[in-house]
């Protein structure tokens, strides 16, 4: 039997050693013939094995998983898959992680979770795949079920979480909207009231208290009532003196961070916690009723304004007014919880975007003075060739639409942040038929599919070996600004879904930025750390705290010798 035991054991030997192996029957041979007399190291042989097999089949396993690695871009473990690296990633920096791993593949790699989660799906930075999903393959590229699934507690069918029809009819009413006469000057209008009666006080109160801010936090403020005022037509108030607490706008982007976590946890799981109230669902659902009392509030309130007004619209050119005054296909009105979605989704679009570009574009600006010295001489020359240049603190320089449409090399530079660093780092879709990617990449039904815009500004193969540089003036040919194509530079998305805020955001980025750089230097504080946070928005993850000093006269006329 002890033979057997050995004969048994002898093939899965790592190094297929016989010559232990006769060295052993040979012993066991001669414990037999000691009269039954076991010798004690009889006990501890299968164990040996049993640890030598185990060890065998680590290396084996390791050595296979590593080897994977040059195919397929990480190691492939058993069970786990990928996810180890996705760990490591996670710990250090997630964006320059896949940005690290999709250079090394060439563009495109497939990330496998683990077998028992839905944490599998191919990630893109190849500018050709991106045009193929965004425009040449419009509809066989949905957002798709799984992402819908994940969003819609806070999102519901709004126009960010929707496809098809319901897609198209708040695509087609929002894009006549945005391209209004009205709705133009309403922004304009709101935004000029916001930059001078609010961020202005507040950033002059700092430099009178000699006191260092969070700009980023100031920024989100900004845009937040700013994008209310548009979707509802109400100022919620969050940018005024003493920055205060507003409950509306806590729910909302406690709602967005709860929103995060069903993408790393399996669907079953956060359904389970969803349906038992527990952890980031209960915080959900409680940040999701602060969101939906502050929506009711504003359609109730609207509607029985619009009863009062009978007839007259009144002068309010909202979007919540004008999907108010539509009818479904049925002749129906729409319900309060679809009004509800299209103003939440508007906010989410118009919030957290460009305030955090403007955000990574001060911290650009601090560590690139060349940069900020030519936009100053631009803003400055536009200023100056006013023929009422001339202002003081009773009539202070406001920037006029046809001014800021001038600022070319202003938005050369915005556009270089955000290829560096777009508010929306990462997107997603979902494959509806089996196809291949102009790469070669075969994609099947039901696949999901990532878009990575982070590591799109960091490939040499699309921006050149000086790709990580912040250099505006590869915007601009003859100092003019040249706009590239929406899929090398896909900040803004690209095709049927392109951004409907474009040229809003650009007009309030430079409108903010002239108005705050023609005033104060931003100076970044000492060894603050700047480090990108994980969240749907490129948000910065400890803000972004600077001291701003005013700038005099003599400064300014310096910029405009430089200018001229
Ligand atoms: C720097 C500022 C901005 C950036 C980088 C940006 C970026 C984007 C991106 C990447 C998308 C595609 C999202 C997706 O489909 O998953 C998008 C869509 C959209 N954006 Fe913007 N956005 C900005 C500002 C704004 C503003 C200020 C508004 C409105 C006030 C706005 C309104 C929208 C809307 C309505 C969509 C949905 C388009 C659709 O699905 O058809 N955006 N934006």
């Amino acid at each position: 039997m002890t033979i057997r035991t050995m004969h048994y054991y002898k093939p899965l030997h790592p190094n297929g050693m016989s010559t232990t192996t006769s060295n052993m029957t040979s012993s066991l041979s001669s414990g037999c013939h000691a009269g039954n007399i076991v010798s004690p190291r009889l006990f501890f042989l299968p164990e040996i094995q049993i640890l030598e097999l185990f060890l065998a089949l680590l290396v084996f396993i390791v050595i296979h998983s590593l080897r994977q690695q040059k195919r397929q871009g990480l190691p492939v473990w058993p069970v786990v898959g990928m996810l180890p690296s996705l760990v490591a990633g996670l710990r250090v920096d997630m964006y320059e992680w896949i940005s690290d791993v999709l250079i090394r593949q060439n563009g495109t790699f497939e990330f496998k979770g683990p077998s028992f989660t839905n944490l599998k799906c191919v990630i893109t930075s190849d500018p050709r795949n991106i045009e193929h999903v965004l425009k040449t393959k419009f509809s066989a590229y949905p957002k798709g079920k799984y992402f819908r699934n994940a969003l819609q507690d806070l999102l519901g069918d709004g126009i960010f979480n929707a496809d098809n029809e319901i897609w198209q009819r708040q695509r087609k009413t929002a894009s006549i909207e945005f391209h209004s006469t009205k709705f133009r000057n309403l922004t304009t209008e709101s935004l000029l009231e916001l930059v001078h009666h609010r961020l202005l006080p507040v950033l002059e109160d700092s430099v009178n208290q000699s006191a260092c801010i969070d700009l980023q936090d100031i920024l989100l403020r900004l845009t937040f009532d700013n994008v209310c005022m548009l979707a509802f037509g109400v100022d919620p108030g969050c940018l005024s003196p003493g920055l205060p607490e507003i409950p509306f706008a806590q729910s909302f982007e406690a709602a967005t961070e709860a929103t995060i976590i069903r993408f790393v946890t399996p669907t079953l799981i956060w359904k389970a916690m969803r349906y038992l109230n527990l952890g980031p669902e209960n915080k959900l659902k409680q940040s999701i009723k602060g969101v939906d009392i502050f929506a009711d509030e504003v359609i109730r309130t609207r509607k029985k304004e619009l009863t009062l007004q009978s007839g007259d619209k009144g002068q309010r050119s909202d979007l919540l007014t004008v999907f108010m005054g539509l009818k479904d296909e049925q002749g129906q009105s729409f319900s309060d919880k679809f009004l509800r979605d299209i103003c939440v989704n508007f906010i989410l679009a118009g919030r957290d975007t460009s305030s955090v570009a403007l955000s990574w574009f001060f911290w650009l600006l601090d560590r690139n003075p060349e940069v900020e010295k030519r936009i100053l001489s631009e803003i400055s020359r536009i200023a100056g060739e006013r023929n009422d240049a001339k202002t003081d603190a009773e009539c202070p320089l406001v920037f006029r639409p046809e001014e800021v449409k001038k600022m070319d090399y202003l938005q050369a530079a915005l556009s270089e942040s955000l290829r560096l660093y777009p508010s929306v780092p990462v997107d997603h879709k979902e494959v509806v038929e089996d196809d291949v990617f102009p790469d070669g990449t075969v994609v099947k039904k039901g696949t999901k599919l990532v878009y990575a815009i982070y590591a799109m500004g960091r490939m040499e193969s699309i921006w050149g070996q000086d790709c990580r540089e912040f250099k505006p003036e590869r915007w601009l040919r003859d100092s003019r600004y040249i706009s590239e194509s929406a899929y090398k530079f896909t900040a803004f998305n690209g095709g049927p879904r392109l951004c409907l805020g474009k040229d809003f955001a650009y007009y309030q980025m430079k409108f903010v930025a002239a108005s705050i750089l023609y005033r104060y230097r931003v100076k970044v504080v000492e060894n603050h750390p700047v480090v990108p946070k994980l969240a749907l928005t490129m948000y910065i993850k400890h803000g972004l705290k600077v001291e701003l000093c005013r700038r005099d006269d003599s400064q300014l006329e310096n910029y405009l010798k430089i200018s001229n």
